[in-house]
């Protein structure tokens, strides 16, 4: 049973996932990608063609979907009804309309219940669970919460290098849209009370992950 629970929000793009699961592979924690249910539940709903706009539709859905992902963060994968759509989930189709999913709060309260289940169950010691709420709603008593955040200019270039089939108008245009539906939601720009902030704007990848290592580190000793 995981006693050692690392809660990672921040803005879309700020290298959450690529950060913390590399923090996890080296600390030998467990990660869990929570924005991969959410994106899993979309990708669902559009292969069902359910209109993501019935909250009514989605919640129902939510509540019945057939969901399992890899917490292993040397064997990520995502699977719906047992067919593999690690990939598919990251379309932009999917992207597109997530935040119309995540917005719908019956959802949300089925989907942090199976967050919290899988957390407390996973054998290995620790967990970094990275999404928008973790720090405030789904792990508000983790020893160690981070807000992972960097400048909207920084994510936006980060996210088109890895985006060659738009232009960095389009990546640009997706990303602030889709922060800004998600921030009716939940606050992800701003640290909550204890919560510390890694602004990698200035920072390559290994120095994100290490600052995040030594985050850890230190808030595991303190907590002592
Ligand atoms: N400090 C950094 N310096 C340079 N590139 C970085 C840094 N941190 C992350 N990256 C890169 O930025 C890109 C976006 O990171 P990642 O997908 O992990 O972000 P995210 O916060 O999970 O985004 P989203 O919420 O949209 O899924 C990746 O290509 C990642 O390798
Ligand atoms: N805790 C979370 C995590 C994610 N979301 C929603 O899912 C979308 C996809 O998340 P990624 O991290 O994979 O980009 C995100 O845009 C949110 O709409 C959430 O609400 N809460």
């Amino acid at each position: 049973m995981s006693e050692i629970i690392v809660a990672v929000d921040g803005p879309a793009g700020s290298g959450k996932s690529s950060v913390s699961k590399e923090a996890a592979r080296r600390l030998g924690y467990a990660y869990l990608d929570t924005g991969a249910a959410y994106r899993a539940l979309a990708w669902h709903c559009l292969d069902e063609g359910i209109d993501v706009e019935n909250a009514d539709a989605v919640a129902e859905r939510a509540r019945s979907f057939d969901y399992a992902t890899g917490m292993d963060p040397d064997h990520y994968f995502v699977r719906v009804g047992g067919e593999d759509i690690t990939p598919d989930i990251r379309e932009p189709r999917v992207t597109a309309v997530v935040s119309a999913v995540a917005r719908v709060s019956e959802v949300r309260e089925a989907l942090n219940a199976m967050f919290r289940r899988m957390m407390s169950e996973h054998p290995r010691p620790g967990v970094i669970a990275e999404g928008r709420d973790i720090t405030t709603v789904v792990a508000p008593d983790a020893p160690v919460r981070v807000l992972l955040t960097a400048t909207e200019e920084a994510r936006i270039a980060r996210r088109s290098a890895e985006v060659s089939a738009q232009t960095t108008e389009a990546t640009a245009q997706q990303l602030a849209s889709r922060d800004r539906q998600d921030s009716r939601v939940v606050d992800f720009m701003t640290a909550a009370d204890g919560v510390i902030t890694i602004d990698s704007t200035d920072i390559d990848f290994e120095q994100t992950v290490q600052a995040l290592i030594d985050t850890v580190r230190s808030g595991l000793s303190t907590e002592q």
